[in-house]
């Protein structure tokens, strides 16, 4: 379903000098499968994650989702895509701390111009599933830590994507939110969700449900 051919990135850093952050990456990810990108602070995992989520383009190679080469979409396209099949969490949830729960999590539909109906069955959904109906008329600012973590997993899911991408989604969590959060994991994974961690949190390491794990290690998968 995901598929990194021959994946080389380069950042431009002044005008004579370029990064190499992907060296020449080739990754093929199933459906359904969860995959833990291991690596280095560094190593290129977040590269990887903005490749296949159209955030960003490779600099030559190719990421095809579903066989569509969307390395190659023109931004419009590209906004498209991920509205429709990627849910993103951030290391620090880039939530809006003065909006409510609900106003936070409804924001990916606000381009979509759907019904109120429609609006009100993704809310009811996703905040049964993370646990947080009870906080939805409150301020994010509020919320204690583990609160937003799900606020951040249940916008990400509003648009029940196939596929979820998690940047380092523990790094500001104890043990035990942490522990939850994997949990959260299991569930979108029982799910049939495609779902790619890129992370440094040794709990994901050794992961029974984890398909796989791939290290990246300055930019190379080794
Ligand atoms: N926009 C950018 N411009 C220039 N260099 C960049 C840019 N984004 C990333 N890099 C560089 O590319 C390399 C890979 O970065 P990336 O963020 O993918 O690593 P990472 O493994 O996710 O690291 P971390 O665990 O610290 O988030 C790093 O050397 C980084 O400094």
């Amino acid at each position: 379903m995901i598929k990194l051919k021959d994946v080389i990135k380069e950042y431009k850093i002044n005008d004579a000098e370029t990064l190499r952050a992907l060296k020449g990456i080739n990754l093929d990810i199933k459906e359904g499968e969860l995959v833990v990108l291991r690596g280095a602070s560094g190593s290129g995992k977040s590269t990887v994650l903005s490749l296949i989520a159209a955030l960003s383009k490779p600099t030559s190679g190719e990421v095809e989702v579903d066989g569509d080469k969307i390395s190659k979409l023109a931004d419009n396209f590209a906004s498209e895509y991920r509205r429709h099949n990627i849910g993103f969490v951030f290391q620090k949830y880039n939530l809006i701390p003065n909006l409510s729960v609900k106003e936070n999590i409804l924001l990916p539909l606000v381009p979509m111009n759907l019904s109120k109906k429609e609006i009100d069955e993704k809310l009811k959904r996703v905040l049964k599933m993370f646990h947080i109906e009870h906080k939805s008329e409150q301020l994010v600012k509020n919320l204690s830590g583990g609160e937003q973590q799900r606020v951040a997993i249940a916008r990400a899911n509003i648009n029940n994507p196939k596929i979820i991408l998690a940047d380092e989604p523990t790094a500001n969590l104890d043990e035990k939110l942490s522990l939850h959060f994997i949990e959260m994991l299991q569930e979108l994974k029982a799910e049939g969700k495609t779902i790619v961690v890129a992370t440094h949190d040794p709990l994901f390491f050794g992961l029974n449900f984890a398909d796989r794990e791939i290290e990246l290690h300055h930019g190379s998968i080794i």
